[in-house]
């Protein structure tokens, strides 16, 4: 079975889980693109449900796809989140922005009561780190910014190359927030919440990709069928 018959698999099953009435948060992303399509049949069948997207790209397929929106200005909570993920570890923790919409996807996760993170279990790792880490800084200061990464990397025991995200027209990646994005190759993060926490104070960091808690159910389709792990 191909990638994408796996992913929309995980994204069916997540499916399962939404209930009339519910707020959810509509990740981004090529599995919760998936998530959008399905959710858009079943709002077509009679389901009632609101969704806050987490970029433009999913506010524009949620309303090629006929499902209703709103913002976390109009409202405060949501019921559920699905989003998908770069990388899911034992504890249920997640390297996310591989497309860039790290910061809205982990505002709008935060506030979300469940999260469940959908994916082909080629995202399934031991340790997070093979794919490099976005994280998304302001352009003012980038060379500061960056010693400062540097030197969170050394104390939380990691090392490796930052790369700002260039877009297809060879100019840096500008997000939907209007910042940049640098990708961190660290290989192993052995400590996950310390690297968090060590970036998160720093001035010119938006955000990183690291969700530390976040994450509820992950829902992964493989070959052998779909398994869900529960963070414990
Ligand atoms: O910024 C992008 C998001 O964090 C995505 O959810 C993540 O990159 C996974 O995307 P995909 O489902 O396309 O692998």
């Amino acid at each position: 079975m191909d990638m994408d018959a796996l992913k929309r698999q995980a994204a069916a099953r997540a499916l399962e889980e939404v209930r009339d009435g519910m707020k959810l948060g509509l990740g981004t992303g090529s599995t919760a693109k998936h998530f959008v399509e399905l959710l858009g049949d079943k709002v077509r069948a009679g389901m009632k449900v609101i969704g806050v997207p987490t970029s433009e790209a999913t506010r524009a397929d949620a309303i090629r796809c006929g499902v209703p929106l709103t913002t976390l200005d109009e409202i405060d909570h949501l019921d559920l989140t699905i989003d998908g993920a770069d990388e899911i570890d034992p504890a249920l923790n997640l390297i996310k922005g591989g497309g860039g919409a790290l910061l809205r996807e982990k505002i709008v996760a935060a506030a979300s009561d469940r999260m469940i993170v959908i994916a082909d279990d080629s995202k399934w790792v031991d340790v997070l780190g093979r794919f490099p880490l976005p994280v998304e800084v302001i352009p003012f200061g980038l060379a500061a910014t960056q010693a400062a990464m540097a030197r969170a990397f050394t104390d939380a025991g990691v090392s490796g190359q930052m790369v700002i995200r260039k877009g297809k027209d060879g100019h840096a990646f500008v997000t939907d927030g209007g910042h940049w994005i640098i990708d961190a190759h660290l290989g192993r993060i052995g400590d996950p919440p310390r690297l968090a926490g060590l970036l998160s104070v720093i001035p010119g960091v938006v955000e990183h990709g690291l969700f530390i808690g976040l994450g509820s159910v992950a829902v992964l389709a493989g070959a052998q069928g779909i398994r869900v792990v529960e963070r414990r």
